[in-house]
């Protein structure tokens, strides 16, 4: 239930995370025999990847070892072998027998805004005017291929190759949407673009090949890329296609990129401009900065993996006037998004069970930064696939994550296995309740479903960090639960003393008393319901945290997963489990607000003073622990503080406004030091932040309490 591992947060600081690569400030090989070796290591990794075959390494690998050799070249021209990788299209490594009609080349990349700009500056000065306007596209992270069509039918499918020539793949053009076999028209025309693999394509094709006893596919790129060029499968997987160029389009000379395009989708082609990620038009270096966060916001949406936003000028004259050098035209720009695959390993895998009952494998993994963000756990999916996939602790694995979408585990580099890694083994019974599971489906459950997980999550809201019912320990709950009298912690609030005095060893009296117990618990503050709630990857002070933040129920299960990264310490990773919690929450908590459970946090900026204050009383009073400028001091409470337990001490913190920190620094503005204070208390002391006895903390909250209005002044000395 309430799952206590949060570290996965990607605010954790303290973790070390490989660097993602930025390939402009590359460091250049210092003897030739490095370089030579990165070439020789780069010839297979490009070979698998562009067969569609098991990848060498991941792609920031990859590019971070082509920007070393690119950074070597410039500097020692003298070493430059003959075939370099850098100078060809897909490393040179790829080829065919089908020749194209012009090169079909890549393109160049920039990584962040300063080097769009000056990619921008550059192109504007070789065409001696500023660019008339560009586009921003999809980079859609599969094959290219070029399409010709005669008098409006499919005659041939190539795939890029070495871009001179590429490989022959019109038996395979039957199993691509969006590349008809007849045009609307009878054009003679090539379309380029790029065949892909949808994420739900990439599913069913996985389901096929493992039907047909194959490994699955690692990703969906080299799912696409596989299919396109296996010509012998007995059975098909589906693959799609977005045109995003055009060559010898009838009367197409002199048409923008824009109208190109329209004009191919008219012709019954799908495009890119027609796909969920647009092509929208830009005419400043600003819009196009916008257009590319936006698609970089939408990944993750669009139901198909892209690896960056394909930026082109859109005007033919521009076009022609600068060119393409030998790899790449100069007229367009990849900008890459971060990479989205990464490898880690699997440092364990956990056997979580959901409130409903559902038994999930989750991967922890040594910390990675994956699109951007960190990524310490990722979903393994089910049973079955984790042991098709046969992932073993200890593996290398490829993790994936694609915008919000929870990072999943795509599949184990073999080659680097360690000699003694084991299979894993399913679990027998439900880690839970030991009860048995149900296997019928390819999510296992547990067969207690809702009921197996009920007595843990009430023991936790009654707990005393939580709601704080006394009286309701385990026992009871154990009895309650097993009296079908409770599933949730809501039905507490239904049970009536008469209800509770039938069950085994609980007296009239005590009965009583737990019902007066449980319906106080009703005006705890949002902080301990949340806690109660037990919500995964928050405990109690990020509970608190939040509470203060949106102030109540309604608000916080209203706000969006960038509003919940407002919140200090909370990242995409962490916004995203907190959103997809409430959501599944839901039902319980309109039950616990049906019963008159408190929803809102006293003394949460921006929430309205009680109804029942005298007028002229502000939602927050003056409070002790602000600053001079009103915001909360930073204060670490460190030891015992009398009369409260740890938790509250921290809440107390919050109580008289200020803001609760676990770890001392020279931003820290007060240390409260009591009973069995360790190292904390000598670090303030050191480095002079102010320290308070834990005895006059408690005097200051008992100040506050009573309505005194004390100053923290006042009981510093
Ligand atoms: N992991 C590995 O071992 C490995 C090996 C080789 C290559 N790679 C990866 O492949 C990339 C290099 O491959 P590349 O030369 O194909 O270059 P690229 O993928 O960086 O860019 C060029 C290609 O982008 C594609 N593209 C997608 N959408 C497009 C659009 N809207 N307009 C125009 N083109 C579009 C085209 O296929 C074009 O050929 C590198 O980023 C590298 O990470 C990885
Ligand atoms: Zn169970």
């Amino acid at each position: 239930m309430p799952t206590k591992r949060t570290a996965a947060g990607p605010d954790g600081t303290d973790h070390e995370v490989a660097p993602v690569v930025d390939a402009a400030k590359a460091a250049r090989f210092d003897t030739v025999e490095d370089y030579r070796e990165a070439i020789a290591r780069i010839r297979p990794a490009a070979e698998a990847y562009y067969a569609g075959d098991d990848l060498a390494m991941d792609d920031a690998t990859y590019d971070a070892l082509l920007a070393r050799i690119s950074a070597t070249e410039r500097a020692e021209p003298g070493w430059v072998e003959a075939g370099t990788p850098t100078a060809a299209v897909g490393a040179g490594i790829a080829g065919g027998d089908v020749e194209h009609s012009t090169p079909m080349l890549s393109l160049d990349n920039v990584f962040d805004a300063d080097e769009l700009r000056t990619w921008a500056a550059r192109l504007d000065r070789v065409l001696g005017h500023p660019v008339h306007g560009y586009t921003v596209e999809p980079k859609i992270d599969g094959m290219a291929v070029a399409a010709r069509y005669v008098d409006g039918r499919l005659r041939g499918l190539a795939t890029r190759g070495d871009g001179r020539a590429g490989e022959d793949v019109t038996t395979q053009a039957r199993l691509v949407a969006g590349l008809p076999a007849a045009l609307t028209g009878p054009a003679t025309v090539e379309v380029r673009g790029e065949v892909f693999m949808t994420d739900a394509d990439f599913a069913r094709a996985n389901e096929l090949r493992v039907a047909h006893g194959g490994r699955p596919f690692a990703n969906p790129r080299s799912a696409a890329a596989g299919t396109l060029r296996a010509q012998d499968r007995a059975y098909d997987a589906p693959l799609s296609f977005l045109a995003y160029a055009v060559h010898d389009l009838p009367g197409g000379e002199g048409l923008t990129h824009t109208a190109a395009m329209a004009a191919i989708a008219d012709l019954g082609v799908a495009t890119t401009a027609g796909s969920p990620a647009g092509m929208p038009q830009c005419a400043t270096i600003d819009d196009l900065l916008a257009a590319i966060a936006a698609l970089g916001a939408a990944r993750g949406t669009l139901g198909f993996d892209i690896d960056g936003a394909v930026v082109k000028a859109d005007d033919p004259a521009d076009r022609d006037r600068a060119g393409s050098s030998s790899r790449a035209p100069r007229w367009a720009i990849a900008h890459k998004f971060p990479a989205d695959t990464r490898t880690s390993r699997l440092a364990a895998i956990e056997v979580q069970v959901g409130r409903t009952g559902v038994i999930t494998p989750v991967a922890v993994l040594d910390p990675v930064q994956v699109g951007g963000v960190i990524v310490t756990s990722a979903t393994l999916h089910n049973f079955d696939d984790l042991v098709r996939r046969d992932v073993r602790v200890g593996d290398t694995v490829f993790v994936r994550r694609a915008g919000e979408v929870i990072p999943e585990i795509t599949g184990a580099k073999l080659d680097e296995r360690p000699a003694d890694a084991q299979p894993f083994t399913p679990p027998e019974d439900c880690p839970r309740c030991h009860g048995e599971i149900d296997r019928s489906q390819k999510r296992w459950r547990c067969v207690q479903g809702r009921a197996c997980g009920a007595g843990e999550s009430l023991a936790y809201f009654a707990a005393r960090d939580s709601m704080d019912i006394e009286g309701l320990g385990d026992k009871v709950i154990a009895g309650l639960v097993a009296a079908g009298l409770v599933t949730d912690p809501a039905d507490l609030y239904d049970l009536d003393a008469e209800a509770l005095a039938k069950l085994e060893r609980l007296g009239r009296t005590s009965a009583t008393k737990l019902v007066a117990n449980i319906e106080a618990s009703k005006t705890q503050p949002l902080s301990r319901v949340l806690t109660g709630l037990g919500v995964r990857m928050t405990g109690r002070s990020m509970s608190r945290r939040l509470a203060r933040h949106f102030g109540s129920m309604p608000a916080l299960t209203a706000a969006t997963v960038e509003q919940l990264q407002e919140v200090e310490a909370v990242g995409p990773e962490r916004a995203a489990t907190i959103a997809a919690e409430l959501i599944e929450l839901a039902p319980v908590i309109a039950k616990l607000t049906e019963r008159g459970v408190n929803m809102t946090e006293p003394g949460a900026p921006g929430l309205a003073a009680p109804a029942d204050a005298p007028p002229g009383t502000a939602a927050t009073p003056s409070l002790p622990l602000r600053g001079e400028d009103g915001k909360p001091l930073t204060v670490v409470v460190t030891g015992s503080v009398p009369g409260l337990t740890r938790n509250e001490g921290n809440e107390a913190v919050e109580h008289l406004g200020g803001r609760s920190s676990g770890s001392v620094s020279a931003r820290t503005d007060l240390v409260v030091v009591g009973a069995g204070a360790g190292s904390k208390a000598a670090k303030a002391e050191e480095l002079g932040v102010r320290v308070m006895p834990s005895e006059r903390f408690a005097d200051l909250l008992a100040a506050h309490n009573a309505g005194e209005s004390p100053t923290l002044a006042a009981y510093l000395d």
